[in-house]
């Protein structure tokens, strides 16, 4: 992990610093054309052929019903089902205390605007599945797509080697009511679903994080369907001050390492002895984890930034943007003002990011490199569109109708003005 002092970074640098360009880019951009197009042409067949190719596995079908999750779902440990089962409850209390009813307004009088949402009819959630399944992805989309309303809600993830799902994934859609689960990965789920296959049905809008394949289908299917936000490889950064446990902040940036080769865990720090122990701590705890390789990876790609003060960190950390803020200080409350762009924030040093990830009840559905900067993270909001409505009373029409008549005379749209005249000249019909 590299050090850099931020006083002598050129705005250049911190620019690609901040960047998360990959070489290759260009390579998965061309692969995922291919698959888009085979799933476009040629439907379930080039589904079963790319489950052979990335997945190694020979489906004999492609979803399975309910009858199959629940036999699967049977063999979920007693601790698991009971974790799932609070991680939902959060999820669900979080997610729910989203509902809002808007109030109506009177912009003038007798003319009277609200907003109503409804919820999206059909959508598509995508349950990553190549490193490591994550049940937890699943219950952070199902949870406020049920609660929204939707009506169809098609579950895409990647097959086991026996072509089949692991029991926690099964659990959640027994416990959440989903009736099948498409046994569909990568860039294939998500054109399935943008598109329609014989088997997979065509969806309103299409969710979930996923590897670089299944991020950069998402924003190529955008003139077919809507997507949540390009939610990729998993990224920290963490403000550390002198009050910081170095050993908690290790082991907080190698969560997000750990999930992939291409993830980042950034450290922003007042203290070089902060940064110091943090490295020798990474060090330490890197060992003795199962995926020590990739995450040694992704912490190689990481790095350490040396600032002079917190509002420096924060100016670094807003420029970076990153999905997942860890204010790793007794100070938090004064930078929470101070952050502009990032996608869920973690305050003080015992609120691991994890919480977040699993049960707090916080979405962890987030957008990645830098588009924390425009996109918030998954929540009630983004399964639902919110419809205006307006209504004239005679007072209303009497009131706005000028205006409307001179605005359109101005913009030359006669017809425009005439609806608006055509009422007001007919008293009696009103
Ligand atoms: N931003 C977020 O909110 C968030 C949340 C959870 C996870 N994540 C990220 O999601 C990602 C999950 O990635 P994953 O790989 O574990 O699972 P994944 O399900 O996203 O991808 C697995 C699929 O990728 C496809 N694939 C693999 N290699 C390919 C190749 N060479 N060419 C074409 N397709 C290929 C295969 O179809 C495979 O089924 C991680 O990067 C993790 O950090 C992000
Ligand atoms: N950190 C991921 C979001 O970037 C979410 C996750 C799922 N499981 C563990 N972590
Ligand atoms: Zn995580």
């Amino acid at each position: 992990m590299e050090i850099y002092n931020y006083t002598d970074l050129s705005k250049q640098k911190v620019k690609e610093l901040c960047s998360r360009q990959i070489e290759d880019d260009k390579l998965v951009e061309e692969r995922v054309t291919d698959i888009i197009n085979s799933v476009k042409n040629d439907g379930d067949k080039a589904l079963f052929n790319f489950a052979k190719a990335f997945d190694k596995v020979d489906l004999e079908k492609l979803f399975l019903d309910a009858e199959e999750l629940k036999s699967i779902a049977a063999n979920i440990p007693a601790d698991a089902k009971k974790a799932i089962d609070t991680a939902y409850q959060n999820i669900k209390t979080f997610h729910q205390s989203q509902f809002k009813v808007e109030d109506k307004v009177e912009t003038m009088p007798g003319v009277v605007c609200w907003r109503e949402s409804r919820a999206i009819e059909k959508v598509g959630l995508y349950i990553p599945g190549g490193t490591a399944v994550l049940p937890s992805t699943f219950l952070m989309l199902a949870t406020p797509a049920i609660i929204a309303g939707c009506k169809e809600i098609v579950v895409c993830s990647p097959p086991q080697s026996d072509g089949k799902t692991n029991c926690y994934l099964a659990y959640c859609a027994v416990l959440l009511g989903i009736d099948k689960i498409y046994l569909i990965g990568g860039a294939q789920a998500v054109a399935a679903m943008a598109f329609g296959t014989e088997t997979v049905p065509q969806v309103n809008k299409i969710f979930g994080p996923g590897n670089r394949y299944v991020t950069m289908a998402k924003t190529m299917v955008q003139n077919k369907v809507a997507i949540d936000m390009p939610a990729g490889p998993s990224e920290v950064l963490v403000i550390a001050d002198e009050t910081a446990n170095p050993s908690f902040v290790a082991a907080d940036l190698l969560a997000q390492a750990e999930h992939g080769t291409d993830s980042q865990a950034i450290l922003v720090s007042t203290s070089n002895k902060i940064i110091t122990e943090t490295l020798k701590q990474i060090e330490v705890q890197l060992s003795i984890l199962p995926r020590k390789d990739i995450a040694a990876k992704a912490i190689d790609n990481s790095y350490a930034v040396l600032v002079d003060n917190l509002t420096e960190a924060m100016d670094y950390s807003n420029e970076y943007a990153p999905e997942h803020l860890i204010l790793a200080t007794e100070s938090f409350e004064r930078l929470i003002p101070l952050i502009i762009n990032a996608g869920s924030v973690f305050l003080g040093n015992l609120t691991p990011e994890s919480a977040g990830d699993y049960a707090s009840g916080t979405n962890h559905t987030l957008p990645t490199s830098g588009f924390s900067k425009a996109y918030s993270g998954v929540s009630l909001d983004a399964f639902v569109k919110k419809i205006t409505f307006q209504h004239l009373s005679t007072k209303g029409l009497n009131n706005i109708g000028p205006t409307v008549e001179t605005l359109a005379a101005a913009e030359g749209l006669q017809a425009h003005k005439n609806a608006v005249t055509i009422r007001l000249k007919n008293k009696e019909q009103r």
